[in-house]
């Protein structure tokens, strides 16, 4: 009961004298934060530091601070420098905002104006219908027809041996029923494929009864023409006089 008591030491007024804290154990004294306490005004004593003050930032002998008064002058030294807050019209002025709204696709922007935008390369004008317009095949006449009219082993070479053609021998070969053509070298029978030509038969009759190559070429490199008449075969072009 005693050891209770001794922690309201405080009340020591309404604390009979026979009821005083025993000496063996130790007194405690409540001291309330932020009030007065005679203890508080001893900077020797332990309860001193007790502040709830945060420390000094950047700290007293901090880099920081060094170098702020170094480049101050001497009896400003001591002080920190704060640093100053930019007004709008004294800050860098934004970049234009580019002008979304009025941009045509397709059309550039006129010369000169910054936009940080790329190019609208993906959005192009409508084109204008090309001249190299595919020709609607008749029906049995797509590509995969012409593969298997090649692999049903009929002759389409027109025929019976691979020949020495020179150009005076092509030129004969120049009408719709018998046409041939020479490409890259090899001299092809063009009349059964004619109407499988997804160009139309007319713009492959522009090369029959001559050299086609560089029309060919000029027209669709990628098309392998080896592979596609290989079937139609019928010799290879030589020089004139070594006929
Ligand atoms: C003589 C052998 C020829 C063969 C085997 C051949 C074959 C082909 C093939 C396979 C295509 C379809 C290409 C594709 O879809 O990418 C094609 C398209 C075409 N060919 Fe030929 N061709 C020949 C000659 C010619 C010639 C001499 C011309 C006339 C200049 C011509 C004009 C075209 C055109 C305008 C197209 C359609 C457009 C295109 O597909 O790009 N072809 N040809």
């Amino acid at each position: 009961m005693s050891y209770l008591r001794s922690w309201f030491s405080l009340d020591t007024s309404s604390s009979p004298s026979n009821l005083e804290p025993d000496s063996s154990y130790p007194k405690v004294s409540l001291s309330v934060p932020g009030s007065f306490n005679e203890e508080d005004e001893d900077d020797g004593s332990e309860t001193a530091g007790e502040d709830d003050a945060p420390p000094a930032f950047p700290a007293i002998n901090s880099a920081q601070r060094a170098a702020a008064s170094s480049s101050s002058s001497s009896d400003s030294s001591r002080r920190f420098s704060i640093p100053t807050i930019l007004t709008d019209s004294a800050l860098m002025p934004p970049p234009p905002i580019p002008s979304l709204a009025t941009r045509q696709p397709g059309v550039p922007a006129p010369k000169g104006s910054s936009s940080l935008l790329s190019p609208m390369n993906t959005t192009q004008p409508p084109r204008k219908p090309s001249k190299r317009e595919k020709v609607a095949l008749a029906p049995g006449f797509g590509p995969l027809d012409w593969g298997n009219l090649k692999a049903s082993g009929q002759n389409l070479r027109g025929v019976d041996t691979l020949m020495r053609i020179p150009p005076s021998v092509l030129k004969l070969h120049n009408k719709k029923e018998d046409a041939w053509t020479a490409i890259n070298g090899k001299v092809y029978n063009i009349t059964p494929y004619l109407p499988y030509h997804p160009g139309g038969e007319k713009e492959l009759m522009r090369v029959a009864g001559r050299d086609g190559t560089k029309l060919f070429s000029l027209t669709h490199a990628w098309v392998n023409a080896d592979f596609m008449l290989d079937a139609c075969l019928v010799g290879f072009l030589v020089p004139e006089q070594s006929s």
